[in-house]
């Protein structure tokens, strides 16, 4: 079979334009995203802050699996929680949690389903499966039953059913959780390859290294945003001097 390699990065990668006005959300009576505005068209984005800070909250508003409160998230203009057809195509989002993305009984049918929901034939979308799977070096996984698979292994069906859909931008939270060192190094690489935009949630201040952007939240409102030269010296400083202390009752809040 011809080897399609729609993923390499042939092309400079193109962010999305990300615009939050005035954003907040509160759920149970809790204020979670407190009034936060931004704007980035970068390729390459990192979220970073504590425990509980709000990203993955952010994550969700932005890829439109939940309403905000208030004020807007809006990509490329479209506010994606009242557009799931274009959510679609503008966005994919990787869970932090496999298990809780994956439905399906066999990666080709993980990898199929977003397929046909973005309206390709079951011929077409078997074909796409296929390529995808050839592309990560995984073909011999299309009839493997996902159960049996590890949680990094769930976290390349994940990736791999995302970029095939080739949304303009994957969201990826904490993506490497997890993952043993050499499938963290082959998804990274994958991962850089990307030719549309990356919004990228992490603890680990290295794996945003020579991003474009950083925003670091902390208790549901932005504490400094700007490239991960700038933010990110800063927030390992603030993260060093916190964990100096042995008080983790913020964890609690
Ligand atoms: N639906 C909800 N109802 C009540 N509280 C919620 C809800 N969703 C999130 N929260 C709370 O909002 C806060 C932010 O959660 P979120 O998952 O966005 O944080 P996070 O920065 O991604 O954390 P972590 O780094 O631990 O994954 C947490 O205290 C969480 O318990």
């Amino acid at each position: 079979m011809k080897m399609d390699r729609p993923h390499v990065n042939m092309n400079p990668v193109t962010g999305s334009d990300i615009a939050l006005d005035n954003l907040c959300y509160s759920a149970d009576g809790k204020d979670i995203l407190k009034s936060i505005s931004w704007q980035s068209d970068a390729a390459r984005v990192g979220v970073v802050g504590r425990n509980g800070s709000g990203k993955s909250t952010l994550a969700r508003i932005l890829a439109g699996l939940i309403e905000a409160s208030s004020g807007s998230a809006l990509i490329n203009g479209h506010d994606l929680a009242k557009d799931r057809k274009v959510a679609l195509t503008e966005v994919g989002i990787l869970f932090q949690n496999p298990d809780h993305q994956i439905i399906f009984p066999t990666v080709q049918e993980e990898i199929s389903f977003g397929l046909r929901q973005l309206g390709q034939s079951r011929n077409e979308a078997e074909q796409t499966t296929q390529a995808t799977l050839a592309y990560f070096g995984k073909s011999h996984w299309a009839e493997v039953s996902v159960s049996v698979l590890s949680q990094g292994q769930k976290h390349l069906v994940c990736l791999m059913a995302v970029c095939a859909m080739k949304p303009r931008m994957i969201i990826l939270d904490e993506p490497f959780s997890g993952i043993d060192i050499p499938t963290k190094m082959q998804l990274k690489r994958y991962l850089s390859h990307y030719e549309g935009g990356l919004l990228h949630i992490a603890h680990d201040p290295d794996d945003l290294s020579g991003y474009d952007q950083i925003i670091w939240l902390e208790k549901g409102s932005v504490v400094q945003t700007g490239k991960a030269c700038d933010v990110l010296p800063d927030y390992i400083s603030e993260m060093n001097a916190l964990g100096g202390s042995d008080d983790i009752s913020d964890l609690a809040r």
